[in-house]
């Protein structure tokens, strides 16, 4: 089967304020994360019905993330942005994920360091361990 089109909803350079890192200096104070979110997902029926509703909600996704990494108070950005693409995953609709963490202010000399992560949605299974071929003799 040919997938004829690949939408994504995005959100750029959010910026979130929370404990943040491995010294025991950093577990004291709050420190500025710039996240970016690319979320592979179908938009068509949005497209459509110009109903949020039936949109993957980017406002909804900005309340979210911010309020994670301000309860997980992660030492590692690669911890924070793991767990923020997995709730990702399990809360909404989509096929891919790919989310960078930066921190701005950690290093002097750089604009910013940070992580950048893809993750993708478990395949559906045929107990197999293998994905489910979904396909049939007439989609050939
Ligand atoms: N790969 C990583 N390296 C470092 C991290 C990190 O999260 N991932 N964190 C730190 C410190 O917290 C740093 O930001 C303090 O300036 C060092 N290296």
């Amino acid at each position: 089967m040919f997938h004829t089109q690949s939408d994504v909803v995005f959100v750029k350079a959010l910026k979130v304020e929370a404990v943040i890192g491995v010294y025991e200096w950093e577990r004291a104070i709050t420190q500025p994360l710039l996240i970016d979110i690319a979320l592979e997902t179908d938009i068509s029926r949005a497209a459509v019905s110009d109903e949020v509703k039936d949109a993957l909600n980017y406002k909804e996704v900005c309340d979210d993330v911010t309020a994670w990494c301000q309860a997980i108070k992660a030492q590692l950005l690669e911890h924070l942005a793991g767990q923020i693409a997995d709730k990702l995953l399990e809360k909404y609709s989509c096929d891919k994920i790919t989310l960078s963490v930066a921190k701005p202010t950690a290093i002097e000399q750089a604009d910013a360091v940070g992580v950048q992560i893809t993750r993708y949605a478990q395949a559906a299974s045929n107990g197999s361990g293998n994905q489910a071929d979904t396909s049939s003799a007439d989609d050939a």
